[in-house]
């Protein structure tokens, strides 16, 4: 230590040394305050003023603070902006006003908050800790608001794409990640880089053992999982750095298979608007706005949960379905019960900030109210059928928690332990003493003045208070003579004198003191309540989950009955009937139209449903409609339709629209043709395609050719097969309908009034070979001669290129599959076009269309 460096600046720079990429705030009283560097930064991103403050000892160095109450604001600006912040604060007693904590007892990062200001309550906050080994990787995570605490591993070759998707469900607020990790760059995740040696396999297997109080992993499922234990082992050791008080919440771990629910891709989440809107990202819009009438902060979060994480469990389904019946029957007791849950507050986070110790009073009261509400959740739920019957076995009234917290806790205590008043009086006899002697103090200084006066006859005596020596009796100059023997002189003003006495020092030390001693009595017994709490957390944690089960279908249910579902059939058999089916988002936003429903009942023998139609029909709405119903459905929320019968879906998969992503280096096109790849490479014969305009970002020919490949790959390929509905511009896909046996063609009805299109928005059988773009150009109002000029334009090609051109016959694969339906081929083998790729055939076709013509008999014949 150099001599300018007092101690306590050497304090800061070690603690600073242990997280040198964060910006370090010290909670610190009632503020964040930030030093150095850090505040020089804090102070430029957040506007606020940078001071120098004297801080212990003469640590003279630039400071930001935050006041506590707006911190959730400051803080969560500098994470959106990518800093990342640790917090350094003291648990328990605070530490002297302005001074540093002495010792740091955790650090907040994002995903390590248990601070309930900073805390989105609709949300878990997970930590997500990831290990990639050459043939397997490995993801842990845990929200230590909430408990929960998991592991999985993949060793399927698409592992990086399972991860990515399982983090695109999470979310987590930050990830940690060995400082050599392969795909750092991928991860767009908030990022702690950790020694390499914390994911050493021995480490992490004794860091998980000993956590888990346990000789071996093998009963959590983690048997063989090394990936999975490295992840967990990682993310325990980073706890025990950062939170080591949240330890104690961690005390099981679940170990799951990725395949165990439906597979949804980043890019799906995205496209089908699950959790926010593609535009905006806000939640407003998405599929989660319209099912979350969840009440409570715990139902909030497991419907996301739900949303997120669609089941391939058909009876885990059916248990789901068949409460929300049970709500959407029973409608009074539904009301009721949705009436009676905004008398539940977070439970789950309550119990948990009790167990790791940083609890305060209040929320002592919140847990005691939500007790206090059980019994008349269960009245309301008396009689309910089996489903509910065994999520209500979960609800423990936990009567002598409540008994102990009825007992011990005042009625309205202060929001911290820094004031006293948290302790019903009656509940200890120490501490009601304290309060008595110090009451009868106060009475007793109140007193003094007249039994003085009335024991001295002095008769202007009088007894005040000052801070320099505390209670005094004054006495005026013409009365010093009559003053009894004990009176000790203090002070001499200009007409009085003023004394203390040995007696009343002590009474005064008595009611200066109790103050002090209450508080650490208040404390003591405080921290005894909780640890007798904590000791109970697991019951208290299970009636915690029952309540947002029950939150969740309830809410499900109400959400049913306004928006008229219907409860679905899942079936193993692969059958996808949809009768009246509607967008469940789209038709909220209408207001003055009603949304037209469409049936999709996929034939025996049916795969892919090539669908065209004009612009603005209702294309893209239709296929995130069958996607939404179907994962709603897996999901075991009824669904916006008046029948459905779903086969159950592992994967669905969507491309829709142009989604730019320049941000991570690549074009629109290149974008889709990756998602595309994906898709092509990880279906199955279960999964459900929803892929809208393949093929749009390039040139006419070649999107044309990409889509007709693809198409035909999904047909053909054993491997592949899955129901898929492929809506398209391209009218020259209607043409497979002939030439494949899977394929149907279905477009968008529109009919014309005047001269005018109107959309029907009806999905009806057969293909269509108009795009009315014009007439949608007119609509959103392209000047009239750009109108009038592209009608000409297309007229003339019209005219010169005949009908949409004829390209059904060409790919050689095809030419395999269906000899007799090619009356071109004798043309086309004389131009040498078997021996090439489907793709280049058809660039070849198409320049051998522009030379070409139909002649009257329908025969090819070279244009003039
Ligand atoms: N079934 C429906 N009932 C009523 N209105 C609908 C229906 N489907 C779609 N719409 C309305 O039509 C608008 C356009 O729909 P959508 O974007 O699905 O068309 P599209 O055919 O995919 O268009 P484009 O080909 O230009 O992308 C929607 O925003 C919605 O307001």
């Amino acid at each position: 230590m150099s001599d300018d460096v007092t101690p306590i600046r050497q304090q800061y720079l070690d603690i600073k040394k242990k997280y040198p990429d964060a910006i370090l705030f010290f909670r610190l009283g009632d503020f964040y305050e930030t030093f150095d560097n850090d505040a020089e930064t804090t102070s430029r991103e957040l506007d606020i003023v940078l001071t120098s403050r004297n801080v212990a000892k003469g640590m003279r160095i630039p400071m930001a603070g935050i006041p506590y109450h707006a911190a959730e604001n400051y803080l969560s600006r500098l994470i959106e902006r990518g800093y990342h912040v640790a917090i350094c604060e003291q648990v328990g007693e605070q530490p002297v006003k302005g001074l540093f904590p002495r010792e740091v007892t955790r650090v907040v990062t994002p995903g390590t908050l248990l601070e309930p200001s900073l805390l989105k309550g609709d949300r878990n906050n997970y930590l997500a800790s990831l290990f990639i080994a050459h043939d397997s990787a490995g993801l842990a995570y845990a929200d230590i608001s909430t408990g929960e605490f998991a592991a999985t591993e993949w060793t399927g070759q698409d592992f990086f794409t399972r991860v990515r998707a399982e983090l695109a469900r999470l979310q987590p607020s930050e990830i940690i990640l060995p400082v050599e990790c392969p795909v750092s760059d991928q991860i767009t995740y908030h990022k702690t880089f950790q020694p390499n040696w914390r994911f050493e396999t021995g480490r992490c297997m004794e860091a998980l053992k000993k956590q888990l109080q346990t000789s071996t992993l093998d009963g959590f499922g983690l048997r063989g999982m090394q990936s999975a234990i490295q992840a967990a082992g990682a993310l325990i050791q980073y706890l025990q750095d950062t939170q080591p008080a949240a330890l104690q919440l961690l005390v099981s771990i679940h170990t799951y298979q990725l395949d165990s629910s439906m597979l949804l891709d980043v890019s799906t989440r995205r496209n089908l608007e699950l959790t926010e809107t593609i535009r905006g990202g806000s939640e407003e819009g998405s599929l989660l706005s319209v099912l979350d009438h969840a009440i409570t902060p715990m139902g909030h979060r497991l419907m996301r949960s739900w949303v997120s994480k669609p089941l391939l469990d058909i009876p885990a389904i059916q248990a789901r379905q068949a409460c929300v019946q049970w709500f959407v029957d029973n409608g009074l007791i539904r009301k009721e019960f949705i009436q009676s849950l905004k008398d539940i507050s977070d439970l789950e986070r309550l119990v948990n900030r009790v167990t790791a110790g940083t609890a305060q009073p209040r929320d002592l009261t919140a847990i005691r109210a939500n007790l206090h509400a059980l019994p008349e959740l269960l009245r309301i739920l008396a009689s309910p059928c089996e489903a509910v019957q065994s999520i209500l076995k979960h609800l423990d009234p936990c009567t002598n928690e409540l008994a102990l917290l009825d007992e011990a806790i005042a009625d309205d205590p202060p929001a911290t332990l820094q004031n006293t008043g948290v302790i019903r009086p009656g509940y200890s006899s120490e501490l009601d003493n304290i309060i008595q002697s110090s009451r009868n103090a106060r009475e007793w200084i109140a007193n003094l003045e007249q039994v003085e006066r009335e024991r001295t006859g002095i008769k202007n005596l009088k007894v005040g208070y000052n801070k320099v020596f505390g209670y005094y009796i004054e006495v005026t100059h013409s009365n010093t003579g009559v003053v009894p023997q004990e009176y000790i002189r203090k002070q001499t003003l200009v007409n009085a004198e003023r004394y203390i006495t040995p007696e009343m020092k002590e009474y005064e030390t008595l009611v200066l003191n109790a103050e002090e001693r209450i508080r650490e009595v208040e404390g003591r017994l405080f921290r005894e309540i909780c640890r007798n709490i904590a000791a109970n957390s697991s019951r208290l944690l299970k009636t915690a989950q029952a309540i947002s089960e029950l939150d969740v279908t309830a809410a499900l249910a109400d959400v049913a009955v306004n928006n008229h579902y219907v409860c679905p059939e899942i079936t193993p058999e692969p059958v996808l009937e949809i009768i009246d089916g509607r967008h469940p988002v789209v038709e909220k936003t209408l207001t003055s139209d009603r949304f037209i429903p469409n049936d999709t009942v996929f034939d025996q023998g049916e795969l892919v449903r090539v669908i065209t139609g004009p612009n603005m029909s209702g294309k893209s709405t239709f296929l995130r409609q069958v996607a939404l119903i179907v994962l709603m459905a897996q999901m075991g929320s009824f669904v916006p339709a008046s029948s459905a019968r779903i086969g159950l879906v592992d994967r669905i998969f969507t491309r829709i629209g142009a989604q730019d992503e320049i941000h991570a280096g690549q074009s629109t096109f290149m974008v889709e043709m990756v998602e595309t790849a994906n898709i092509l490479h990880h279906a199955t014969t279960r999964s459900l395609l929803v892929l809208d305009e393949i093929g749009r970002g390039t040139s006419t020919y070649d999107g044309l050719s990409i889509a007709w490949a693809v198409v035909e790959h999904i047909h053909n390929h054993p491997g592949l097969r899955s129901r898929t509905l492929f809506a398209t511009h391209y009218h020259e896909l209607t043409q497979l309908a002939d030439l494949l046996p899977g394929i149907r063609n279905y477009n968008v009805a529109v009919t014309e009034v005047d001269n005018n299109v109107v959309f029907l928005h009806k999905i009806v059988p057969g293909g269509t070979d108009r795009s009315y773009g014009i007439h949608v150009g007119q609509l959103a109002g392209l000047p009239k001669p750009v109108i009038q000029r592209a009608n000409e334009i297309l007229s003339e090609l019209e005219a010169t290129s005949g009908k949409a051109v004829n390209i059904g016959e060409t790919t050689s694969r095809q030419m395999a599959l269906f000899p007799e339906t090619n009356p071109l081929l004798d043309e086309l083998k004389a131009l040498d076009i078997l021996s090439i790729s489907p793709l280049e055939a058809l660039n070849k076709l198409f320049e051998w269309k522009k030379k070409y013509t139909e002649n009257e008999d329908g025969h090819n014949v070279k244009k003039a």
